[in-house]
């Protein structure tokens, strides 16, 4: 409908104007009144006005036109409308109360209509800005509630849009990043390359971001560390609007103390507090996964269960202060007994359980006796001085049992029999067959003891051959013991059961100084015969060693170069630092220091350069396939090419074929020993090998 031409009638047939300025005011959406232009007063005013400001029609019709709305400036407007030059036209914003309460923000727009034909009139019409202004107002409440939030949670927020744009970030991420202030405010690039400076791995967090960025919809989680160290959990949720992707929320969590906590909470539970080793439940998770292993390689292991001889006398006696710390001292001193990848555990108040790899009946054996040496040694504790003694009990695998609940229990029984048996030993847990190869052991042990005492031990020597002129140029002392009944016992049956019980000390004593005056003899006799004599570690340990060789040397008259020490390879590689010193003192003396069975051991380049040798023995079994075994062959050449490097004479020993001999002699191997030559021989028929002209003199 056309107000102008509508209102433009009214001139012509004024009532009827009138009337139709009131149906044309009426059908108007916005609240709207006419007030005349001569007499202001309201010629016609619709519902949505009357509404909005709550006036009634018969109050407003044909009254001033401030009594519509009158607020100042109305009041103002309309005062001077009638004077000359008084503006047309009023825009502006105003409040005015809602009837009903509160207030209405309205925008109120005077307009005189004007132009041929309109009809002298104003037009008043408002547009009520409350719901936009609560709208506005609500979302400023919405945008502070969610920034707050964003400020209030412990992540590190960042939010981008699809194209990684950033569009916010919380203090929580400016901290975790340690964006300096100045980044803060910077642009997208700065903060990302910051951010990739602060990774540890710069390379795995770009790769890990490539792969979040690929899958724009997919949430994902991933983590990483910074360089600080902290470890860091990023989410990246996709934003939607409406059904369509906006960007991303990335949130960043700081990990490191819940891991921390989870560690420290594992540790609690699983070590023990006071010595922190692993506690029993450690220790039997241990046992049972190497169980798992074990059985796949049918391996074996040993499982030895130590418990302190009367413990509860020290803890009554010294206080438990002191017994805790006798506790911590024996844990430590176990601890020195075991190889890298066995276990110690503390399994009650003062048990212990060692966990033994790739351990059979002999291994196991000589670490319990180790230990018990060890624990047994005196001790000094806030200047107390003690001793203690320990019961061990050693179950094996698979003989005992075959799970790690069992395995700790026969472990426990062998323990109570090493009790009732008088404590400060160790027993196995039995099976028949065992029972006998202990038997046999102990009586083996037990009538070594007797020969030596008896002197019924004898030297064998077996000639050492210069493989260029076919001379003897030593030999290497041998033990042989004949028993009445038995026949031969060899030494390869019984050193071992020496050395595991530690009286191979004495044996080594006695061979040692039966081989000196057998050199001296001969040298006494005019010939200069080197003699090479085996040394066990145990006794190569012996604080003494390098003294009482020095006094037998001394005391025999003999040459230190004529006599010759062969060593093992597990000697120099147990305690190098002590081996090192013992060997320079040996060296010092004079005498030669040969390594045996050269290649069977930890052979490495680099205690061959450390320690003053003088000799490398090759192992029989790496000759005894010589020549044809590409292998034998290929370790034979590399050991004698290493010792020509280093300066070393080569001993080959075990040479029973003429091919074998033939082969070293032309790798410049410099001596050989083997069957081929002579087996060992006693005394006088050595002498009747070297000198066929001449006598043997009495040792
Ligand atoms: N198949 C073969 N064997 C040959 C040949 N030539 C020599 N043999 C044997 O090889 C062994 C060499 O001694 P070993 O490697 O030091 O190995 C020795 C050594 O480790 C130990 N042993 C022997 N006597 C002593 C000793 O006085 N003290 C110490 N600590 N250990 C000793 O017992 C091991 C065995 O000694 P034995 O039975 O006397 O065995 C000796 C010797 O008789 C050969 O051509 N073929």
């Amino acid at each position: 409908m056309n107000l102008r031409a509508l209102v433009g009638h009214r001139e012509s047939a004024a009532p009827a104007v009138a009337g139709e300025c009131r149906a044309l005011v009426e059908g108007l959406w916005e609240p709207t009144w006419l007030v005349d232009g001569r007499s202001l007063r309201v010629l016609a005013v619709n519902d949505a006005a009357l509404a909005l400001l709550g006036r009634h029609r018969d109050e407003v019709l044909e009254q001033p036109a401030e009594a519509v709305l009158d607020t100042p400036e109305d009041m103002a407007f309309w005062a001077v409308a009638q004077q000359p030059g008084a503006d047309t036209a009023l825009l502006s914003r105003t409040l005015v109360p809602r009837p009903g309460g509160g207030t209405l923000h309205l925008e109120r727009r005077i307009h005189r209509l004007q132009g041929p034909g309109a009809p002298d009139a104003y037009l008043v019409s408002l547009r009520d800005l409350t719901p936009e202004r609560q709208a506005l107002e609500e979302r400023d409440t919405l945008i502070a509630e969610l920034r707050a939030t964003l400020e209030s949670t412990a992540d590190g927020l960042l939010v981008t849009d699809l194209q990684g744009r950033i569009r916010a970030f919380n203090r929580r991420f400016a901290q975790m990043w340690q964006l300096p202030e100045a980044l803060a405010t910077g642009d997208d690039e700065a903060i990302y390359a910051w951010m990739l400076d602060a990774a540890a791995e710069p390379e795995a967090y770009l790769r890990q971001l490539e792969a979040v960025e690929r899958g724009v919809l997919v949430p994902a989680t991933d983590r990483f560390k910074l360089r600080s160290g902290r470890v860091v959990e990023r989410v990246v949720l996709t934003q939607w609007s409406r059904g369509r992707p906006l960007g991303r929320v990335w949130s960043f969590r700081d990990l490191s103390e819940r891991l921390a906590a989870d560690q420290r909470i594992e540790t609690l539970a699983t070590t023990d507090p006071l010595t922190g080793v692993p506690n029993r439940r450690q220790l039997t998770e241990r046992v049972a996964t190497a169980l798992i292993e074990v059985q796949r390689q049918r391996g074996r292991i040993a499982l030895l269960l130590l418990d302190v001889d009367r413990f509860k006398q020290i803890n009554d006696s010294l206080g438990q202060g002191m017994g805790d710390r006798v506790l911590a001292e024996v844990c430590s001193r176990i601890r020195t007994c075991l190889r890298d990848g066995d276990v110690v555990g503390r399994v009650g108040g003062d048990q212990f359980a060692m966990l033994i790899h790739h351990a059979g009946a002999e291994a196991a054996e000589h670490a319990a006796r180790r230990i018990l040496r060890a624990t047994e040694a005196p001790y000094e504790i806030e200047g107390a001085q003690f001793t203690l003694t320990c019961s061990i009990g050693v179950a094996l695998f698979p003989e005992a049992a075959d799970t790690a609940h069992d395995l700790l229990r026969r472990a426990e029984t062998a323990m109570q029999a090493a009790k009732a048996d008088g404590r400060a030993g160790f027993r196995f847990h039995r099976t028949g067959s065992q029972d006998d190869e202990v038997r046999k052991r102990v009586r083996l042990d037990h009538a070594m003891r007797q020969v030596l005492a008896r002197d019924g031990f004898r030297l064998h020597y077996q000639p050492q051959v210069d493989l260029s002129t076919g001379r003897v140029v030593g030999t290497e002392a041998l033990i042989r013991w004949r028993d009445p009944t038995h026949g031969d016992i060899s030494p390869a049956d019984f050193i071992p059961v020496a050395e595991a019980s530690g009286f191979i000390v004495q044996i080594g004593d006695w061979v040692l100084s039966q081989a000196v005056r057998q050199a001296a003899s001969w040298y006494a006799a005019g010939r200069a015969m080197p003699v090479s004599v085996n040394v066990s570690a145990l006794q190569f340990q012996q604080a003494d060693f390098a003294t009482r060789v020095s006094r037998l040397l001394a005391e025999h008259r003999l040459p230190p170069a004529l006599l010759e020490l062969e060593l093992t390879e597990s000697i120099l590689v147990r305690d190098a630092a002590e081996a090192l010193e013992r060997l320079e003192a040996l060296a010092a003396l004079g005498v030669q220091l040969a390594i045996d069975d050269f290649g069977t051991g930890y052979s490495s380049l680099a205690y061959l350069k450390r320690f003053p040798l003088d000799a490398l023995k090759i192992d029989r079994r790496f000759v005894r396939g010589l020549p044809g075994d590409e292998s034998d062959a290929a370790i034979v050449r590399a050991i004698v090419q290493m010792a020509h490097a280093l300066g070393l004479r080569v001993v080959a020993e075990g040479v029973e074929l003429e091919a074998q001999r033939g082969f070293l002699a032309g790798l410049g191997c410099h001596t050989y020993q083997g069957f081929l030559f002579a087996p060992a021989l006693d005394a006088q028929a050595l002498w009747e090998v070297i000198e066929p002209e001449k006598a043997l003199p009495a040792a």
